[in-house]
């Protein structure tokens, strides 16, 4: 077994990973680093171990995750998926979820394509798009939508609205500015399900997660 997100924690997370995982974990880095070196991928640029690390934390989304999705293969879109964090993460720990990653720049959606073969990671799409066109090509298609790094709370909230079905959920990636984010965002029109701090092994760091749900409006 590779041992460099081992020596991470990464198995401190409690998500029972297997060797199998933990290559293809390190084999999605591998070809990061790869491809960053020859196409400039600003967003997964950094050191071996910051890398490490940002993956490390794509993951710790999954227990609150797999606690809220009751369904056998959600559909899940990640807005912004720039390098692939967290969907290509989650594809390979999910292989019964199904990850829809929209990215606008193509230079990043061409790697996506890649890491999709090289893994054989046949649940994932990825949609060179803005995600403002796939809420019109694709309305009320998703059980849940992610992101991390892409917006503030309330224009991620609302990008992701029409792409949710009604009983879909939001989950947010949040760190230090979670609670001035929630004031922005109108609580007549969302839910906040849970609010989950996350444990990152081996970095002091505030992390959360927000789980929110949109309030159904009743016909006047
Ligand atoms: C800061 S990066 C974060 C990438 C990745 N989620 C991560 O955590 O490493 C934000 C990404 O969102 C993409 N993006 C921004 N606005 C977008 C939009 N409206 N539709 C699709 N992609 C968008 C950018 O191209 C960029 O790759």
């Amino acid at each position: 077994m590779s041992s460099d997100l081992v020596s991470l924690g990464i198995e401190g997370l409690g998500l029972n990973l297997s060797p199998a995982n933990i290559l293809d974990l390190e084999l999605f880095l591998q070809e990061m680093s790869r491809w960053n070196r020859v196409h400039n991928l600003t967003a997964i640029e950094g050191e071996a171990n910051s890398v490490r690390l940002h993956l490390i934390d794509s993951i710790t989304v999954l227990p609150v995750m797999r606690q809220f999705l009751g369904l056998q293969n959600p559909k899940i879109a990640d807005l912004g998926s720039g390098g692939g964090l967290p969907a290509i993460p989650i594809a390979i720990l999910q292989p019964e979820w199904r990850l829809t990653l929209i990215e606008a720049i193509r230079k990043k959606t061409a790697f996506l394509q890649h890491v999709r073969g090289k893994l054989g990671l046949k649940n994932i799409e990825v949609l060179s798009e803005r995600v403002e066109a796939v809420a019109k090509s694709q309305p009320g298609q998703f059980d849940a939508v992610i992101s991390r790094a892409f917006t503030n709370l309330a224009h991620f909230l609302e990008l992701s609205l029409p792409l949710l079905k009604p009983d879909g959920l939001i989950f947010a990636m949040k760190a230090r500015r979670a609670n001035e984010e929630l004031q922005d965002v109108c609580m007549d029109d969302w839910r906040l399900v849970a609010d989950e701090p996350l444990q990152i092994p081996n970095l002091v760091v505030e992390r959360r997660l927000l789980v929110l749900s949109p309030v159904r409006k009743l016909p006047l």
